[in-house]
């Protein structure tokens, strides 16, 4: 049993058995219980409908197969019918009498959405059972109503017309199934004898047609979409038509379409088949209607070569046409034959096809129209390629364009005599050439001549003559033209006899006029220019020789290449240049090869005098022009003692260099602009670290001065150093700068005159930094005390000096104190040398401490010291010589075996007016001192300046 199939419960054993039947039926079958619920459908009813058995049963019918609409006025009309309320299921059983079926035509709609017109054939159950239920035998009538429908539809449509309307089965290829009446008079068959016979259709086709219509092809046509063909076919009166065919509709099963007997006119369209492919282009007739469509009723096959389009393809869209106009075209072609058709005048218009390969012709269309009474078209017409007329055309006007144009350009003039007529004719470039005005030379014939030049008249008569006899065919003459305003203008005139009439004569001469005064001017100017070149050539005193690169033999020299060489012109005109020219023979040609290929050429060589000594020269080459042959002109110049004097340059420079490079100390050489000249490597490491001395050529003054500024010490005021130092332009030697890192460089600025003109300024820097310091400790050696580090005696006394002067310009007061320790001898006695000088060193570190930064603290000698006290009166002096006695007294000399303390005795005194010598007021402070000694020792004594003992009171 199949699986699709439900058995309804309730069912006796056999009704398996039997549900396998009704499922192998052909036959789509269900079945109603009493309630109107499916209980039975076949295999057959589901591929009607496109349910599964399992998805209709135990539904009720109406619910999912009919139209609610339909079935809602099926039951009011039931209803209205036994005159009691009815429902849906009803609507099916009400009327099935018991043992008898009910057929009738519902509309069910399927799974699959479509609706079907199906004969249900309802029968009630027979079973007792099942009494209440009915069978329903469904048969699907839907393509049946459907071609009746349009059968119908088109039989009226068709009785009477030249169409005769067919309908086919699609699954047996051409057996016809309906036909219109009317193909009795159009074929001559009675439609009862087609629709009996299902060869028909086949056994009455032309044989040679049978394999252009291949079985299938009208569903595969309408696929393509075309619905039109055209074969022969039997007919009924005995011989072959041409039959049109058109396919309307190809729907399921069913094919329909009309055929229509089209012999006459495919026998016409034959005939002028015929006659068109005789003509080149294409012949057509169109018909367009007053809206603007049209269709072509015949088109020859020309129309493939004109469109690239085939006769069928036209008739079947007459726009292909259209669309093959070349798009810039379209709107010209359109106005024209609209303006011909308003005027009903012929068409006639030129325009471009645009081919499907790309190609684009050129046609010419021409065409008659014909209003019809109905308002619409006919144009009988030929279209034809002129593609070649029009290039010809094209390149006929380009080619006379091209002519004018270069007659424009070369100012060629053009004068046409016809001799028989004595007409003279010339175009405006001639006219323009003579300064007249066209007419005042073409009225006047006689005019021409009295524009040559006299001198020359008689050599263009005898010319023109010549030609008139037939003596000469051309003649090529330059003359003389007088223009208007009196200018002379030289002219190339070419003449030529063109025609001869039946006698021999002469009729026409034609020539052209070309104006050459420029060219007549320039040769003057070159004749003239070659005479001046000539005496240049004699008289100049630069070396001159002509070559022949050719032969590689000087052709010509001037006399200063004979005094220059020492050979005579004689001997020189012949000569090879390799006799001459150091180099190598095939190297001279090479040479003089390239010196050919540009205007102006230079050398160096080495050339041979005629007593053998060798120069260094500088030759200037230009090729020259000399008749008909290409010279080398060349200058020569000796610059064996320029090159002399350059080399022994270049050795000094090079010494220089190296001098400079290995100088001991930076140096800079700057020009008078201040421009960097030369500049070493020392230099480039002091100030300028990271760059080379080849960077820094040609760098200004200023840009190298703000960089090396930096490592000095006080930047602005060597920046403003140096500006003085360039405005004065004074040699200034040894001025010392110290560096920031501490270094001392000496610089000497050297400007350097030239003939009294500052040519460039020399700057060298020495680092004198070991000098310095050796100098600093020689002068600490000379100044101070080597035991005690104060002051010597020396440098206490030039202190003291100085002092001295600046008290006498400026009397600020200044006082000065002697000290001497006390028992000093007996230190040493008692403690030895040793302990001795650790006294001394002891009491100079007090001193020191005690008085000021300013004060001079010295040692003169011995235990005997002095302080000078610049700024000091008497009373301060006394007050720190106090404080200086009390220092001592205070301090204890610390020793190996205890304690060692010491006094001193100080005498004070000052600088006064009238005194001589700064001695005078050391010697008062020394008796000050030698008094303070007798008083007891441990003691300050004073003496002013003028020798008066001074107390702090
Ligand atoms: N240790 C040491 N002693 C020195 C130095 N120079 C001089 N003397 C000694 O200093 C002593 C100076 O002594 P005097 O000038 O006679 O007098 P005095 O002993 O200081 O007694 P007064 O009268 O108080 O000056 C001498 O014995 C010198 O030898 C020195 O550089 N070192």
């Amino acid at each position: 049993m199949s699986s699709s199939s439900v058995a309804p419960p309730g069912l006796p054993p056999s009704a398996d058995l039997l549900l396998s039947m009704l499922n192998a039926a052909d036959t789509a079958l269900m079945a109603l219980d009493a309630a109107g619920r499916i209980i039975l459908f076949n295999h057959a009813a589901e591929k009607l409908l496109a349910y599964r058995a399992d998805e209709l049963c135990g539904q009720a019918l109406p619910s999912m197969l009919l139209e609610p609409d339909l079935l809602e006025q099926e039951c009011a009309q039931l209803a209205a019918r036994l005159g009691r309320a009815v429902d849906a299921v009803e609507v099916f059983t009400a009327e099935v009498q018991p043992g008898r079926s009910l057929t009738r035509e519902w509309p069910l709609r399927g799974k699959d959405g479509w609706l079907h017109t199906v004969n249900l054939s309802i029968t009630a159950m027979p079973e007792p059972g099942a009494a209440g239920g009915c069978m329903v035998v469904m048969q699907d009538v839907t393509e049946f109503r459907r071609l009746q429908q349009l059968m119908t539809r088109q039989h009226a449509l068709f009785a009477n017309g030249p169409m005769v309307a067919f309908a086919c089965h699609a699954q047996q290829p051409r057996v016809v199934v309906e036909v219109s009446p009317n193909v009795a008079s159009i074929l001559g068959y009675f439609p009862e004898d087609i629709l009996l016979e299902p060869d028909w259709w086949l056994q009455h086709l032309h044989p040679d047609e049978l394999a252009g219509l291949a079985d299938g092809d009208w569903r595969l046509g309408q696929e393509r979409g075309f619905s039109s063909r055209r074969y022969r076919f039997w007919h009924g009166a005995g011989h072959w038509c041409w039959l049109e065919e058109q396919v309307q509709q190809v729907t399921g099963d069913v094919v329909q379409g009309y055929w229509m007997d089209v012999s006459n006119q495919v026998e016409g369209e034959d005939r002028l088949a015929k006659i068109a492919t005789n003509i080149p282009g294409m012949i057509y007739q169109f018909w367009s209607n007053p809206r603007g469509r049209g269709r072509f009723s015949y088109v020859s096959d020309g129309v493939m070569t004109i469109f690239g389009v085939t006769p069928a393809q036209v008739k079947q869209d007459a726009d292909l046409v259209w669309q093959r106009v070349f798009a810039d075209d379209q709107q010209r072609v359109r106005e024209e034959s609209e303006s011909a058709l308003r005027y009903q005048l012929p068409w006639i218009s030129e325009f471009r096809v645009l081919l499907p390969d790309g190609r684009l012709i050129w046609v010419e269309a021409r065409a008659t129209p014909e209003l019809q009474d109905d308002q619409s078209v006919r144009w009988h017409g030929l279209i034809s390629e002129i593609t070649q007329r029009k290039r010809t055309e094209e390149a006929l006007r380009e080619s006379q364009e091209r002519l004018d144009m270069a007659m424009r350009a070369a100012n060629i003039g053009l004068w046409d005599w016809h001799v028989a007529l004595g007409r003279l004719d010339f175009n405006q470039q001639l006219v323009n050439m003579v300064g007249y005005d066209y007419h005042e030379l073409h009225d006047n014939p006689g005019q021409w001549q009295a524009l040559v030049h006299p001198d020359d008249l008689a050599t263009v008569r005898h010319n023109i003559r010549a030609l008139l006899k037939r003596e000469a065919g051309q003649y090529q003459i330059q003359y003389r033209l007088l223009r208007r305003n009196g200018e002379v203008l030289w002219i190339l005139d070419k003449g030529q006899a063109t025609e001869v009439d039946g006698n021999g004569n002469v009729c026409r001469i034609v020539g052209t006029v070309q104006d050459i005064t420029t060219h007549k001017q320039a040769q003057k100017l070159l004749e003239n220019s070659e005479a001046h070149f000539r005496m240049l050539f004699q008289n100049h005193g630069a070396v001159m020789i002509l070559v022949d690169p050719a032969s590689g033999v000087i052709v010509d020299a001037n006399p200063s290449a004979e005094r220059f060489y020492g050979y005579g012109r004689g001997e020189l005109v012949g000569m090879p240049m390799s006799s001459i020219n150091q180099m190598e023979e095939a190297r001279i040609r090479g040479t003089m090869g390239v010196a050919l290929q540009q205007a102006h050429n230079h050398f160096t060589f080495t050339h041979r005098l005629a007593n053998g000594q060798l120069r260094t020269v500088d030759v200037h080459s230009s090729p020259v022009e000399s008749g008909g042959r290409t010279l080398l002109f060349s200058i020569i110049h000796d610059i064996t003692a320029r090159r002399q004097a350059e080399e022994a340059l270049a050795t000094l420079q090079r010494q220089l260099l190296a001098i400079i490079e290995n100088f001991h100390g930076a140096m800079l050489l700057e020009d008078q602009y201040g421009e960097v000249v030369l500049v070493n490597q020392q230099y480039c490491q002091l100030f300028l670290p990271g760059y080379t001395p080849e960077q820094l050529q040609h760098e200004g003054r200023a840009k190298v001065a703000a960089i090396a500024a930096q490592q000095f010490a006080d930047p602005p005021r060597l920046l403003q150093r140096l500006e003085e130092l360039q405005r004065s332009r004074e040699v200034v030697l040894g001025e010392e700068w110290p560096l920031a890192d501490g270094r001392m460089l000496e610089r000497d600025h050297v400007p350097i005159f030239i003939e009294g003109r500052l040519r460039s300024v020399l700057w060298v820097y020495r680092d004198i930094s070991s000098r310095k310091q050796q100098e600093e400790s020689l002068r600490l050696l000379a100044t101070t005390d080597a035991l005690t580090g104060i002051a010597n005696r020396r440098s206490f006394m030039e202190k003291l000096e100085e002092e001295f002067v600046r008290f006498q310009r400026f009397s600020n007061p200044v006082a000065v104190l002697m000290l001497d320790i006390d028992h000093f001898k007996q230190v040493n006695d008692s403690w030895g040398h040793a302990v001795g000088d650790r006294v001394l060193r002891d009491f100079a570190h007090i001193c020191q401490q005690v008085v000021r930064k300013v004060d001079v603290l010295g040692r003169l000698g011995g235990e005997e010291f002095a302080v000078l006290l610049p700024g000091c009166g008497m009373a301060g002096a006394l007050a720190l010589a106090e404080r200086l006695r009390q220092a001592v007294r205070a301090h204890r000399v610390a020793l190996d075996a205890g304690q060692l303390q010491v006094r001193v005795s100080i005498g004070v005194s000052c600088f006064a007016r009238d005194q001589q010598e700064a001695s005078v007021a050391l010697a008062l402070a020394d008796q000050a001192l030698y008094e303070a000694k007798l008083a007891g020792r441990d003691q300050v004594r004073a003496f002013d300046g003028n020798g008066q003992r001074f107390t702090a009171d």
